[in-house]
């Protein structure tokens, strides 16, 4: 059955090399995920810097008011006071200040009337110095505390910032993790069935083509060599030889030895009969005790002298055999030459089981 058309184009492993993937991005966007974060804490920071103009104005505001109250008044630095005040005056002279509180404004007007008043020359009582100057302090110590709240408030909420995207990507992470892992065992598992399936079909195709008892290859493989051989011969004049050989008395050895001893035997003789050949020549077992040899390449000599040597390391086996020739399992051959028969399988087994029937009447343990 063929698998859906999205099955054959997704596969686990490539989800699961996604996810690692997406892990790794993510990992990589928080090496500098702190960043855009910082930047916006100073962003934020930038408005609380005045918190700084503030601390400064206070401190230049008690130098003026103690200058004022140790003043002699019969010398008077005012000028030096009023230049104080007007720094103090630009400093607090700041939107953010104004806007956010209420108090600034009136702070303003406080040194504006202070400074005029200085630069009258007129001696400033100590009760007017502070009068004007106390309110200002306090005024300026407020927003100094002000924005020093706003800061650690400001500080506080990156920090849970922080710790949320930390926990955040902490889950993705996991997730991507346990996806990559999942996808990629769906894989192996995917990849393992198939391997199964494979050594399954494998396995299939050599039972359909050779025998369980010998492990040489079956009449159906001899039937789809022989074809193919004959193909051979008519499109480039190749020659062979297919040569039939079965064990003589064979049913009296099982009779007399048993069946098991029998097998034992027919397996050390297709050994025996394997060892004979020649590297490009095939064995098969063709039904029974009957083993076809196809001999690639072989003309009529060659295949004779090959099919004796056959005989000969079979009877060198020595198996006992009560009723065998000479008191030994012995087998019998007949050889047919492609050229002889003609160019077709049936004409070919034909003639080759013929021979061996000749064998067989001639007295057996020999070649025909
Ligand atoms: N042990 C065993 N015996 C088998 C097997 N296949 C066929 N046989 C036996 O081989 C014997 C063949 O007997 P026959 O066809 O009469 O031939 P034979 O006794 O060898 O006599 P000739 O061929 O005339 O020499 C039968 O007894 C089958 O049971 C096998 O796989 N194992």
């Amino acid at each position: 059955m063929k698998s859906p058309r999205w099955r054959r184009h997704i596969s686990w492993l490539w989800l699961s090399i996604l996810c690692f993937a997406l892990l790794f991005a993510v990992l990589s966007y928080e090496a500098g995920w702190g960043q855009p974060q910082v930047s916006r804490y100073f962003n934020n920071t930038g408005k609380l810097t005045d918190k700084q103009l503030a601390t400064r104005a206070r401190e230049r505001l008690q130098n003026s008011l103690e200058t004022l109250l140790t003043e002699n008044p019969q010398h008077p630095h005012y000028p030096a006071i009023s230049q104080q005040l007007n720094i103090v005056y630009g400093l607090l002279n700041v939107p953010l200040y104004l806007d956010e509180y209420p108090c600034a404004q009136g702070t303003l007007d406080r040194l504006d009337r202070l400074d005029r008043t200085l630069a009258t020359g007129a001696p400033v009582s100590h009760e007017l110095a502070a009068s004007l100057l106390l309110p200002v302090i306090q005024c300026v110590s407020d927003i100094e505390a002000g924005q020093e709240a706003k800061r650690t408030r400001v500080a506080l909420m990156l920090l849970e910032e922080i710790e949320n995207n930390r926990r955040m990507l902490l889950w993705w992470a996991l997730a991507g993790c346990l996806a990559g892992f999942g996808f990629w065992a769906l894989h192996e598992s995917q990849r393992r069935a198939y391997t199964r399936d494979l050594h399954d079909k494998l396995e299939w195709m050599h039972r359909a083509s050779h025998d369980p008892l010998t492990g040489i290859l079956n009449r159906r493989a001899l039937d789809q060599d022989l074809r193919a051989a004959i193909a051979e011969y008519r499109a480039h004049g190749q020659l062979f030889s297919l040569v039939l050989c079965d064990i003589d008395y064979f049913k009296q050895y099982n009779d007399a030895l048993g069946h098991p001893q029998g097998d034992r035997a027919l397996k050390d003789v297709v050994n025996a009969i394997a060892g004979a050949l020649r590297p490009g020549d095939t064995l098969y077992r063709y039904g029974g005790e009957e083993i076809a040899i196809l001999l690639a390449g072989a003309d009529r000599e060659q295949g004779q002298r090959i099919a004796e040597r056959v005989l000969e390391r079979v009877r060198a086996l020595g198996i006992a055999h009560p009723e065998g020739i000479g008191g030994i399992l012995t087998a019998s051959a007949g050889i047919a030459l492609v050229s002889d028969s003609g160019p077709d399988a049936e004409a070919i087994i034909a003639m080759a089981d013929r021979q061996l029937y000749q064998a067989k009447q001639s007295g057996r343990d020999q070649l025909f």
